[in-house]
């Protein structure tokens, strides 16, 4: 269904996470050090209350390091602000704003005052077909399904092209059918952008299905990276085999 055109080329970029520190009011310190190649599809996975979705936040610019560096491919991002540093962000929901229709919220990836130029309005109908949303840009997110509306999502981070994007359990609220038409999307998507990607999951099949590398984050640190066959195979690190109880058998 996808294909890299002229608007919509192929990219990603390097994301490195030096010695990223960052503590929430009376808790404690959370590290983060990572490096990701262009393109690379990581899932992330740990316990409730690990640090996923902080470290996320962290990237997207969402929340402030007290210390460290956030660099994607050579460039400092860590002062940024978020629009600034080529980073979509999406989470389990709300990713729409209810009032504005989808050809609206997938606009808003184009320009923030939605003032759109003839291509930009071009790209955008592409975006919402390419995600199988065509007819229905007219709508309101609160007349769309879950799914369609993370569909929505996805388009907006097409018309984005940011190099990188990070996916905060973008299925979660989804049945097993569409979480499986989503995951399709998102594999097509990558191949049609080559965008970096981080996916929080708790699901070790996702992880699988998509993902060649996997981070494991315990207490506000990374524990464990590799690949994400071998580490979701028996004799993964301790706390991941903790983690996945008996799931983590094929
Ligand atoms: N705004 C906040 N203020 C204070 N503490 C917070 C805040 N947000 C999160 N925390 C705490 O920081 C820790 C990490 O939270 P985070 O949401 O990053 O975990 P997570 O791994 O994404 O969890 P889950 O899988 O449940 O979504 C938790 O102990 C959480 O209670």
């Amino acid at each position: 269904m996808l294909h890299a055109n002229e608007t919509m080329r192929p990219k990603g970029a390097a994301l490195t996470l030096r010695e990223l520190a960052f503590t929430y009011p009376g808790g404690t310190e959370m590290r983060f050090d990572l490096h990701v190649e262009p393109s690379d599809i990581v899932a992330v996975m740990g316990p409730s209350g690990s640090g996923k979705s902080t470290m996320l936040n962290l990237i997207a610019g969402f929340e402030q390091p007290s210390s460290g560096r956030i660099l994607i491919d050579s460039r400092d991002v860590t002062r940024l602000p978020p629009h600034q540093r080529g980073v979509s962000m999406i989470f389990q929901e709300n990713n729409l704003f209810a009032h504005l229709t989808v050809e609206q919220n997938v606009g808003l990836g184009r320009s923030p005052s939605l003032r759109l130029s003839a291509k930009d309005r071009e790209d955008v109908a592409t975006a919402i077909e390419r995600v199988g949303l065509a007819g229905k840009g007219g709508r309101l997110p609160g007349s769309l399904s879950g799914g369609e509306r993370q569909r929505a999502a996805l388009a907006r981070v097409l018309v984005q092209q940011n190099p990188v994007l990070l996916l905060d359990e973008p299925l979660a609220s989804l049945g097993p059918a569409l979480k499986d038409e989503m995951l399709d999307l998102i594999e097509e998507l990558h191949r049609a952008q080559r965008m970096t990607i981080l996916m929080v999951t708790h699901d070790p099949r996702d992880a699988r299905r998509l993902a060649q590398s996997l981070v494991f984050i315990e207490k506000g640190h990374i524990v464990a990276t590799g690949k994400t066959e071998e580490l979701l195979r028996e004799g993964a690190p301790e706390a991941l085999s903790h983690y996945l109880g008996g799931r983590s058998v094929v």
